[in-house]
Parts: C-alpha cells; sequence; structure tokens
C-alpha cells in the first residue's frame, strides 16, 4: 500500500480534506510511477474547493427539514470541473471528495476537457415526494449558483438523480440568470438540450471496454458469461448493451436482491418488469433469488459491480471466480481486494476507464450545446467509441509495457495527463 504522503514526505496542511485511503494510495503509486514533482502532488491530493451548503426545505406535511449539501471541486487544470450529485443515504464529505479526485482523472484519460468535481446530500430520495425532491433540488441548485456553470463547473446525475432532477436544476440555474443557459448541466432531457446516446452511455462504455479486453483473449460476448450488480441506470444498460451482443447473462440485482438463472435471463423482460415497478426488481417471479453477496462470488466469466462502493473486499474476494471484472461503478472494489484480485490473476478494468462512457457523453452534450448543432444517435455512439476504445488500447499497452495492472496503467496517464497540464500552466504564480 502506498499512501501519498508517506512515501514523499509531503507534509499535510492544516486544511488537507482528505479523500479516502484508497484514492490517496492510487495517487501515491502514480506519483511514485510518474517521479512526480512533490509539489505538484501536494497540488493534486487535496481538492480545491469544497462547498457544504444548508438546504432547509418544507416538506409536504408542513415540518421542515434542514439538510447538508456538499459540492467538492477537485481539480480545473484542464477545464471547467465535471461530475456528478449523488442523492443517497451513505453520501459524506470524504466520499464526494474521493468522487471529485476520480472524476479529475477519468475526464485527463479520456482526453476531454474537463476537471473533477461530485456533489451529493445524504438522502434517501425513496423517502421524498417528487416535489419534495424538487424544492431540494432546487434550493441546492441556488445555494451553489455562484459555483457552477458552462465554464466553471457542470453537474450531471449520478445515484439517485437522473434526467429530471439535471431539468430542475437547469431551470433553476436559468432563472436566476434571467436566460436559458442549458451547458449548465449534462444528462438533461432532449428537449432541453440533451444528447442522444446520454442514457445508455455509461453501459455502452462498460460494454465497449469489457469487448475490447474479450477481443485480447481471443473471446467475445457470445462465449461468455456474466453477473451484474445494480440495475439501476448504469447496470439496467450495460445488462441491456451486453445481453444485445449475445452474453449470457447470469444475474442481476437491486437493493432488493439478485435474480439468477444458469440458462440466461431475459432482459427486456427484467427492464420491462424495472419499468412498470418503479426501477425495482422486487417481485420479479421468473427467475431464481439470489442475495447480492452471491451474485458477486458466482461462478461467471465477468463481473460487473454497477452500485455503489466498497462491494468487493478483502472479505469476499477470495471467492470471486469472475476472470475480469469490469467497474461500471466509482470504487466498487477496496484497496486490499484490488491487490488480491491482482495477485489471483483477475482482471480489474478500473473504474477511470470502465465506467467513463457517461461523461464522455456528457462532453458530447455539452460540445452539442456550445454549438448549437444536435447529432444523431449513431454519430454521438460512434465519438464515444472512438474516445472508449483509444483510451482502452493506451492503457492496456501501458500495463502491458510496465508489466503493471490496468488500474496503475491508466492513473500513470490519467494523473500523468494533469501534472503536465499543471506544470505547463506554471506552479509558483
Ligand atoms: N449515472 C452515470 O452516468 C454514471 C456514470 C459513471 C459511473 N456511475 C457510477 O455507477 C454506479 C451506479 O450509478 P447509477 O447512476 O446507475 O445509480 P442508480 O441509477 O441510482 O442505480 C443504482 C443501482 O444500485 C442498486 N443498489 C443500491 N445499493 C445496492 C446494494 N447495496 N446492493 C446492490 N444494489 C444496490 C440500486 O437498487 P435500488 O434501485 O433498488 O435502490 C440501483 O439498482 C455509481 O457508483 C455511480 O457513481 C454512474
Ligand atoms: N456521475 C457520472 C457522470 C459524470 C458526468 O457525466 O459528468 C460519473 O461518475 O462519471
Amino acid at each position: 500500500m502506498v499512501l501519498t504522503k508517506t512515501v514523499l514526505n509531503a507534509a499535510p496542511s492544516p486544511a488537507y480534506i482528505c479523500p479516502t485511503a484508497r484514492t490517496c494510495s492510487y495517487l501515491g503509486q502514480a506519483a511514485v510511477d510518474l517521479q512526480m514533482d512533490p509539489n505538484i502532488l501536494r497540488m493534486l491530493e487535496q481538492p480545491r474547493k469544497v462547498i457544504t451548503v444548508s438546504i432547509p426545505v418544507q416538506l409536504d406535511n408542513g415540518e421542515v427539514q434542514v439538510l447538508a449539501g456538499h459540492r467538492v471541486q477537485h481539480c480545473d487544470v484542464l477545464g471547467p470541473y465535471k461530475g456528478g450529485i449523488r442523492y443517497h443515504p451513505g453520501v459524506t464529505l470524504e466520499e464526494v471528495s474521493s468522487l471529485a479526485m476520480l472524476m479529475t482523472w477519468k475526464c485527463a484519460l479520456l482526453g476531454i476537457p474537463y476537471g473533477g468535481a461530485k456533489g451529493g446530500i445524504a438522502i434517501d430520495p425513496a423517502q421524498y415526494s417528487v416535489r419534495e425532491l424538487e424544492r431540494i433540488t432546487r434550493r441546492y441548485t441556488s445555494e451553489l449558483i455562484k459555483d457552477i456553470g458552462p465554464a466553471i463547473d457542470i453537474p450531471a446525475p449520478d445515484v439517485g438523480t437522473s434526467e429530471r432532477e439535471m431539468a430542475w436544476m437547469m431551470d433553476t440555474y436559468s432563472m436566476n440568470k434571467g436566460y436559458a443557459v442549458p451547458g449548465v448541466v449534462t444528462g438533461k432531457p432532449l428537449s432541453i438540450g440533451g444528447s442522444k446516446g446520454r442514457k445508455l452511455a455509461t453501459g455502452r462504455g462498460v460494454m465497449i471496454v469489457v469487448r475490447e479486453a474479450l477481443a485480447e483473449r481471443g473471446q467475445s460476448f457470445k462465449d461468455v458469461t456474466v453477473a451484474i450488480q445494480g440495475f439501476g441506470k448504469v447496470g439496467n444498460a450495460t445488462a441491456y448493451l451486453m445481453y444485445e451482443e449475445g452474453a449470457k447473462i447470469l444475474a442481476v440485482s437491486d437493493v432488493s436482491g439478485g435474480l439468477f438463472d444458469s440458462n440466461g435471463l431475459d432482459i427486456p423482460a427484467l427492464m420491462d418488469y424495472a419499468a412498470r415497478n418503479r426501477g425495482s426488481l422486487a417481485g420479479f417471479m421468473g427467475a431464481q433469488r439470489i442475495s447480492n453477496e452471491e451474485l458477486l462470488t458466482l461462478p461467471c466469466d465477468v463481473l460487473v459491480p454497477a452500485a455503489l462502493e466498497d462491494q468487493i473486499t478483502e472479505d469476499n474476494c477470495d471467492r470471486i471466480q469472475a476472470k475480469i471484472v469490469a467497474e461500471a461503478a466509482n470504487g466498487p472494489v477496496t484497496l486490499v481486494a484490488d491487490q488480491m484480485l491482482h495477485h489471483r490473476g483477475v482482471m480489474v478494468l478500473p473504474d477511470i476507464l470502465a465506467n467513463a462512457g457517461g461523461v464522455v457523453v456528457s462532453y458530447l452534450e455539452w460540445v452539442q450545446g456550445q454549438s448549437y448543432v444536435f447529432w444523431d444517435e449513431d454519430r454521438v455512439n460512434r465519438e464515444m467509441e472512438g474516445l472508449m476504445v483509444k483510451a482502452y488500447q493506451r492503457v492496456s499497452e501501458n500495463a502491458r509495457k510496465m508489466s503493471v495492472p490496468m488500474r496503475r496503467a491508466a492513473y500513470m496517464l490519467g494523473v500523468g495527463r494533469v501534472a503536465e497540464a499543471l506544470s505547463d500552466r506554471g506552479l509558483y504564480p
């Protein structure tokens, strides 16, 4: 394990805001691999700006709750801050800081001109009415009004948010400005400047990188079995696109548990069921019920964690049977589990590569909006695929050349690009 401050003896500043040990460790390893100037590392290991706002919201029953909303802006050396907004009870400032840092490396690795950010509110959206969620989102946006904007910081969906919340954010921001500003968010509905292809984009990116990894082994989707944890925006799209490519999807899950069929699940039927059941797989009768833990340890070729962080840990990684783990979620594999999987010869396709399709199409949405020209879905998918394949090939080549795991190779490329830009812009203004 490599921790940045111990390896390079960089003294922590009093204002140090610590993302998780995992994120610091991966950055620390990249700093060593790149023989990075410690001054640059000091600048990269802390977010530029940490914003916590208080969100008073009147519930439908008249009671007022005061929520805490965060936005962490990690680095904007390559362009505006970029990253999703998460509504989930587990949101903490530490988690948001880590996710913001991941966004910086992800955008840099994919070569898109953005920095990294993340935001979130620690709520369970299922406990609020649609009107309450709208009031929460609008007040959160108003509190952030000076800190977001098409050239400053561009939010997008993440866990618990969708194009609906992005539309409310765009409308609130625009009302404050006095004119429509579609470019303040991405992942918004098509009717207000969203991009074709954005809804399936993250899943499509996951499918593309797994396809490339299989091709390197002389395999295709028709040869493999897949298990997918999480059936939300990312898991659902990943399952659908891999199913369409001919993979046998053995299992999927959501918070209610998993569904398993050794002959392969009928993914369109499950999507249809979930769409009629407020997104949930609960109550589906056409497959065997298993737990989320059982899903992770099923005998399969490809495992796709597409829910939350820390699902594959030192406690279960010995029982993972997949040969490829594709991190559709951000941070689903703990630091220790990552090392143990590597020692066991399991290929981990890291989050900053595997799930980058979403932010790539966010970028394409922003480009279309800036130029007032909107593309058909084929063009969006083609442009995205080009960037994903190029990134995969660079990471794979670097991993081979350096004899390191894919994550380490990806971090060297992503972190290296940011460090170079920081250095070129001038460290000591
Ligand atoms: N949306 C994007 O564009 C995007 C892009 C890149 C990466 N990501 C990452 O992908 C992951 C999923 O995001 P999303 O946008 O798909 O979120 P989402 O639409 O809110 O879906 C989350 C899914 O995970 C399930 N889930 C939650 N807790 C679980 C648990 N303990 N065990 C099993 N399943 C659980 C949820 O089940 P219920 O619905 O039953 O609660 C839901 O199916 C996150 O790590 C996110 O940061 C998202
Ligand atoms: N929340 C997504 C998408 C971010 C975006 O499109 O800005 C991610 O983690 O990559």
